[in-house]
């Protein structure tokens, strides 16, 4: 899919359709080239200089035309061109922008216009941005950090992925990291050109290396061993809802959308795959999944429908265990049910159908379930009650998971070490090295070949490092990052 960038590229910026305003983004070699389809307003005959002077990153009013030789031509439309120099550009190429009327035959008109022009072609999904990745304009977390941007649907999305994209501050942390145990190397390196010196070998490898290496294992280590919030930001925090089959969780699912989403019927069965519905809750991202009622069945597809709820449950990074208040048997056992390390919400529905003395005994089981360190609430999908109440116990919850205690600058950290599975592959690569290098340290210590060894595992572990930000392998990571993008991005 790697195309040379001496093509100049160019590709509609604002999405396709209807709207006041659509943007062609133009880069590459030639593009002041397109600069040839604009004309002063008025026409080729009035005064000239439109075009061919723009100053940078200035908007210019002026015509559209479809090239040198329609001059006469009635104009496609009339709006603005921006040219962008290179390097000072997204791309780090020259760009031109033309901005003209969103509709989609102004858009058509446009882009078949600059076809028409030599070298020109159609950009594909993320080029511009992987040319400006090629040109040191952004690092490889800060491209992802745009395409979250492009994607954002909650305010936390929208914040973290601005933090990525703009301060770079994924990267500073990378090549801290990194810089660190380039130096570390550099020490083994040194001490094995002493090596005659065995004293001074072992001494350097001793004090500054070891006690160097493991403090910076042990920080990744910790990254590795927090709470995922940066990819939970990204992604939504999973919840599903599972339970007995009528205990309401269809309905519980459509009170949370605010629609009817999932059908709701008085028959036990009637959820047989599980149904996604996105919400924001506390402008954080949550996803709910509504999944078959659990029970013993000779049914294949119900069966399917249950293995699918249980797969669920234990994907969720919170449970919400539904039960009918009214029938005591509706109630599952969790202990059952692989949950360990899961929020648990024990949810009690129905509530408008109970009686005074179930309403007393199920307050009783309440606060046995909440002593057990369960959060509980009792509701009734039907009249709404206790719904605002459980909807902020879990806004609650899900807040929790993507934030962290009081320490506001080590809750951006830890947010921002990690939040593509990208990065915690290669952070847990470079904790392996770092182990390795440790135990050949041990294993002979201060000899000639061990700390070539330990040098070698330490570089291992930084180029690991380097593959987040693309300082090394770039090639293989390209495709992965860039691919998410649309076109004309
Ligand atoms: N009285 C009362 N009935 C409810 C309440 N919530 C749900 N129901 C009724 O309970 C029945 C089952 O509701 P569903 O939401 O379909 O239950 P479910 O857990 O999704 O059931 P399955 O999909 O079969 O597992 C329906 O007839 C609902 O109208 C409630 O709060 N009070
Ligand atoms: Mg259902």
């Amino acid at each position: 899919m790697r195309r040379a960038a001496r093509e100049t590229i160019y590709a509609l910026a604002t999405a396709r359709g209807r709207a006041g305003v659509s943007v062609v983004r133009v880069s590459g070699p030639n593009a002041r080239d397109a600069l040839r389809l604009t004309r002063p307003p008025g026409g080729a005959n009035s005064s000239d200089g439109a075009a061919t002077a723009a100053e940078h990153g200035r908007l210019r009013l002026v015509e559209f035309a479809r090239g040198d030789a329609a001059r006469d031509e009635p104009p496609i439309d009339v709006g603005f061109v921006a040219v962008f120099a290179s390097p000072r550009s997204f791309t780090g190429e020259d760009v031109v922008e033309l901005h003209a009327h969103g509709s989609a035959a102004v858009q058509r008109a446009l882009m078949d216009a600059l076809g028409t022009l030599d070298n020109f072609r159609v950009a594909e999904a993320g080029e511009f941005s992987r040319r400006a990745f090629r040109n040191g304009k952004m690092d490889l977390t800060q491209a992802e950090g745009l395409a979250d941007l492009l994607d954002a649907d909650t305010e936390a999305q929208r914040r973290q992925a601005m933090m990525l994209s703009r301060n770079a501050a994924q990267r500073s942390m990378y090549e801290t990291w990194r810089k660190e145990l380039l130096t570390c190397a550099a020490y083994c390196e040194a001490a094995l050109d002493f090596g005659e010196e065995e004293d001074i070998a072992s001494d350097v490898v001793e004090r500054k290396v070891r006690e160097r290496v493991k403090a910076l294992r042990d920080t990744l280590q910790k990254y590795l061993d927090a709470p995922a919030r940066g990819e939970l930001i990204r992604r939504g925090v999973r919840v599903a809802l599972v339970g007995s089959p009528n205990v309401g969780k269809s309905s519980m699912l459509n009170a949370l959308a605010g629609r009817d989403a999932a059908i709701v019927s008085p028959h036990a069965g009637t959820t047989r795959d599980v149904l996604e519905v996105s919400l924001e809750l506390g402008g954080y991202k949550v996803i709910v999944s509504d999944t078959a009622g659990l029970r013993e069945t000779e049914d294949d597809v119900e069966k399917l429908g249950i293995a699918r709820a249980l797969e669920r449950a234990e994907d969720a990074d919170v449970v919400v265990a539904l039960a009918d208040a009214t029938n005591d048997a509706s109630n599952i056992d969790l202990k059952a049910l692989n949950l360990s390390k899961k929020t648990i919400v024990n949810v009690w529905n129905k509530s408008d159908a109970l009686s005074d003395g179930q309403t007393r005994e199920l307050m009783e089981i309440e606060n046995e379930t909440a002593a057990d360190g369960y959060e509980t609430a009792v509701v009734s999908c039907l009249t709404g009650a206790g719904l605002d109440g459980f909807i902020s116990t879990l806004t609650r919850i899900v807040a929790q998971k993507c934030t962290i205690g009081d320490d506001a600058s080590d809750a951006n950290d830890s947010t921002l070490a990690i939040t593509r599975s990208r990065h915690r592959v290669n952070l847990a690569r470079c904790v392996a090295s770092l182990d390795a290098a440790v135990a050949r340290a041990r294993a002979s210590s201060a000899s000639a070949s061990a700390l070539e060894l330990e040098a070698e595992e330490l570089k291992l572990a930084a180029r690991a490092l380097g593959r987040v930000t693309g300082a090394y392998d770039v090639e293989d990571v390209l495709d992965v990052v860039f691919r998410d993008f649309c076109v004309g991005k």
